[in-house]
């Protein structure tokens, strides 16, 4: 058998899930040793090559993620707050490197995971391309060298399905520009504003969410003044750059101490 670590993924078949099927099959230095759906789901129990419209692979979909984790070295999950949180219980267990796409997570949720990252390696975060964590530390760095006329509002523009709003990228964004402001976003943040808002607080931070079509994941970062505006913008056109991140970042994890790291870690940005 062989020695490369083994990769579950999580949510097969989500328009994410299919992504990193595909992504950990290409990938020479991982195998692909479980898909996981939820129970019920019509592709348990089926080859999930084969649910995915192709050549079977020789791994079948399954409901049952305890035995599942028992060998697998890393889970790749972009599915539901509830299911990360069931997962972050079950890797920390098996020793496995959680990976973690899945967003509208709440302070909850994000507690849970913390204790789990005190027995198990866990990569998360909101946005896993390489573009995405660049712009991150670009709008920490614009937003560090601007003072508050510069009004800050992010949007945020994706498919119709989405299910959470701001989007987890935005979040990043927000709190990386508050962290260049040195103040809390949770103090700052204004979130789709409607009807009689007033004017707009010096120093707050604005998101807008737009939802349509299929679009895949756009991101703009406006800085604006009187007189001048500056806008940090990024456009996914490919949900592969996604999967790709997620699987450096459970390759990255191997060898990692137990605790919760970001993309910019696995980056090295
Ligand atoms: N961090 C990042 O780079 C990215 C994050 N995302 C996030 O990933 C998540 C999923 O997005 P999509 O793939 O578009 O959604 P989707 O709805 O297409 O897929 C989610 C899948 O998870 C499955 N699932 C739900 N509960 C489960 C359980 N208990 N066990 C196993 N599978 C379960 C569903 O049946 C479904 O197939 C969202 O939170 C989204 O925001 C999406 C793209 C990039
Ligand atoms: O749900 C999506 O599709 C995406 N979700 C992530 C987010 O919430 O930011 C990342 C990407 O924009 C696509």
């Amino acid at each position: 058998m062989s020695d490369l670590p083994g990769i579950v993924v999580m949510g097969a078949s989500g328009r994410m899930g299919q992504m990193l099927i595909n992504e950990v099959l290409a990938n020479d230095k991982a195998r692909l040793v479980g898909a996981l759906e939820r129970p019920g789901h019509d592709w348990v129990g089926r080859d999930v090559g084969e649910c995915m419209g192709g050549q079977p692979v020789g791994v079948t979909v399954t409901d049952d993620a305890l035995t599942t984790m028992a060998k697998a070295q890393a889970v790749i999950d972009f599915t539901a707050p509830a299911a990360t949180v069931d997962m972050a219980e079950i890797a920390a267990q098996a020793r496995a490197v959680h990976v973690i796409g899945t967003t509208g997570l709440t302070d909850e949720d994000l507690e849970k995971i913390a204790l789990a990252g005190r027995h198990a390696t866990i990569v998360r975060a909101g946005n896993m391309s390489l573009g995405v964590n660049l712009l991150v530390q670009l709008t920490k760095q614009v937003a560090a060298a601007l003072d508050e006329d510069f009004d800050i509002e992010i949007i945020e523009s994706h498919h119709h399905h989405k299910v959470d709003a701001p989007s987890g990228t935005a979040l990043m964004l927000g709190e990386a520009a508050a962290d260049g402001r040195g103040v809390e976003l949770a103090e700052v943040s204004d979130r789709g504003r409607d009807g009689i808002t007033g004017a707009r607080k010096r120093g707050d931070i604005g998101f807008h969410a737009v939802r349509g079509g299929d679009i895949v994941g756009e991101h703009d970062v406006m800085f604006a003044a009187p007189g001048e505006r500056i806008v940090l913008r990024h456009l996914a056109t490919d949900r592969a750059i996604f999967a790709r991140g997620a699987v450096k970042a459970a390759l990255w994890g191997q060898d990692k101490k137990p605790g919760e790291y970001s993309m910019l870690d696995v980056l090295g940005l």
